[in-house]
């Protein structure tokens, strides 16, 4: 198994985000998380990518222990956060030299992993230039290209189409695509059922909960009845109908002061 979790989770104050996710990833199989807002998938590939500490559980990745051999699980990851996670002061060569440096790549192989991953991302004539600026799709092709340099075997995608228009989301499933072709495990989150269907199996969580997990036609069958049940209407019997509108970003957690009589 490439990836592992038995009980993960994880509370924020009072809210618990994760609350017991155990599921197993085989090198090679991809696996899409989906569910509704504020479900706990993000907070999930957090703790599995160690920038999160779990409160409860534990994981390996690729035989290595997520909170006690944090550096080894990143040498075998490749991540692809939900917010795009780049300086836009740099150029894409300025990117992909500084990922080289701090995954300590051997010096000497540096400039040719450099003009490889530009090669792949297409970036060719624009490897000077500043990020700002560059289309929405450059960026993730960017970002794939730099989650690739250290040679990773499990690839974690937040969202990873999230804001691409239709070209730039087909390009990236084209390309996330041969990397499967090549062996490569991909765990990633996903609201959009087309993009989860392309996965080996796919994992439906709520309220931090793992509700199932299976193939496409195993949670159709288990959940909708028949094999070929729609997946939308497996997802909303399991998690229901309701909004999640509750406001739990930075907006909620703003002081409010009483005012002061003048
Ligand atoms: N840093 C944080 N501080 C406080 N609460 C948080 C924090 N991160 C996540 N949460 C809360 O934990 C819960 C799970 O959030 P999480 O981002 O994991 O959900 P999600 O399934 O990824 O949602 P979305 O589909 O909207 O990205 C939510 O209630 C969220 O508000």
């Amino acid at each position: 198994m490439i990836l592992e979790c038995h009980g993960l989770g994880r509370s924020f104050g009072g809210t618990e985000a994760v609350a017991d996710v155990s599921f197993a990833l085989a090198e090679g199989e991809s696996l899409a998380l989906i569910g509704p807002n504020g479900a706990g998938k993000s907070t999930t590939l957090g703790m599995l990518t160690t920038a999160l500490r779990p409160d409860r559980g534990r994981a390996t990745v690729a035989g290595a222990d997520i909170a006690a051999q944090a550096a080894q699980v990143r040498a075998s990851l490749g991540v692809l956060f939900q917010e795009p996670a780049l300086d836009e002061r740099l150029s894409p060569r300025q990117t992909l030299r500084l990922h080289a440096a701090m995954h300590a790549l051997p010096r000497h192989a540096r400039a040719a992993a450099v003009e490889k991953a530009l090669d792949w991302a297409g970036l060719r004539e624009q490897a000077d230039r500043p990020l700002r600026g560059f289309s929405g799709g450059m960026k993730r092709r960017l970002e794939l290209a730099r989650a690739l340099m250290h040679g990773p075997r499990l690839l974690v995608l937040d969202e990873p189409t999230l804001g691409l228009d239709p070209q730039g989301r087909l390009d990236l499933w084209a390309r996330i695509d041969g990397l499967r072709a090549e062996g490569m495990a991909v765990l990633m989150t996903t609201h959009a059922m087309a993009e989860a269907e392309r996965c080996d199996r796919i994992g439906i969580i709520d309220k931090g909960r793992l509700l199932a997990i299976g193939t496409r036609a195993e949670l159709a069958l288990a959940h909708g009845g028949h094999a070929h049940a729609d997946l939308e209407q497996v997802f909303l019997t399991l998690t229901g109908r309701a909004l999640r509108d509750a406001f739990a970003g930075p907006p909620a957690r703003v002081l409010r002061l009483p005012r002061r009589s003048a």
